[in-house]
């Protein structure tokens, strides 16, 4: 399923957080907003999972505007994962996941489950590493448990488009490895906020660089993590090396001033 934000602006409290963004990804494509703190990614994604709505421009699904959809139709074609669930759920692990089936059900949230969600929602589990889990008070698991059991939840809503607004945040390196990878081969059609740069690269086709709310680039990654714009929009120095097996472009960083920017691109692998 093909997801079109087009022109969106986002204003709150008197002030534009995003302006005019422009973003598209095709079907099955792992696209990536990276950007500093407060650029706007969450903003532009909470427009995308129907959070808030855009003052101006669309978000469409193949076509159809997201915003004009019933919420039960919008949520069978796309799932999130917030930055932060507020909820502090008092439910079991499973009883979570098994939230993501509520858009299939006929007859509202209290109509009978129908057979086969009970193993879809083990299935996801299962896929993020948590199956065993599954009993456990959501309240008391770690914040990286939280996180995958999260994950599960939006993989057992079974949608055609996965919101994910910093997917890894609280996921060691193997999780962080293990999730980004689900997410590449589930050939859903995925946007993600992340902050690691390196995971970015090696797991999404497109990146889109927010900055101040606009976008400062976008393309395939090895065409936009250029030093010379890592280092006006992060301000860090940043050098280019090929990881020696994925052969993804991956970056090292260190500070610079922000003011002696580098006046000619160097030469990147
Ligand atoms: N409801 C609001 N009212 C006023 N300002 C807001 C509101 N929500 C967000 N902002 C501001 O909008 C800017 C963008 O916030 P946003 O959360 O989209 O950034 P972000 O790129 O996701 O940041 P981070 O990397 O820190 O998660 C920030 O300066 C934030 O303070």
């Amino acid at each position: 399923m093909r997801v079109d934000i087009e022109g969106v602006t986002v204003e709150l409290a008197g002030s534009r957080i995003v302006e005019d963004i422009t973003v598209r990804a095709d079907a099955g494509q792992v696209v990536g907003v990276v950007g500093p703190n407060g650029s706007g990614k969450s903003t532009l994604l909470r427009c995308v999972y129907r959070a808030l709505r855009p003052t101006a421009g669309t978000v469409r699904l193949d076509g159809d505007d997201l915003h004009a959809m019933d919420a039960r139709a919008a949520a069978r074609r796309l799932a999130a994962l917030p930055q932060e669930s507020a909820a502090e759920f008092d439910f079991t692990a499973a009883e979570v996941v098994a939230m993501g089936r509520l858009p299939h059900h006929r007859g509202g949230p209290f109509a009978g489950r129908p057979s086969g969600d009970a193993a879809l929602c083990a299935d996801a589990l299962d896929r993020v590493g948590a199956g065993h889990l599954a009993g456990r008070g959501f309240r008391s698991l770690s914040g990286g448990e939280k996180q995958r059991v999260l994950i599960a939840r939006a993989l057992a809503q079974q949608p055609r488009v996965l919101v994910l607004d910093e997917p890894t945040n609280h996921l060691d390196i193997s999780h962080q490895l293990d999730v980004l990878s689900l997410v590449r081969d589930s050939g859903l059609t995925v946007l993600a906020a992340l902050h690691d740069l390196n995971l970015a690269a090696s797991h999404c086709d497109l990146l889109y660089v927010l900055d101040g709310g606009r976008v400062a680039a976008a393309g395939p990654p090895h065409d936009v993590l250029r030093p010379r714009l890592l280092a006006e929009v992060f301000g860090v120095r940043a050098h280019r090396v090929t990881h020696p097996v994925t052969g993804a472009v991956q970056l090292l960083f260190d500070r610079i001033d922000p003011t002696e920017l580098p006046d000619q691109e160097p030469a990147c692998p």
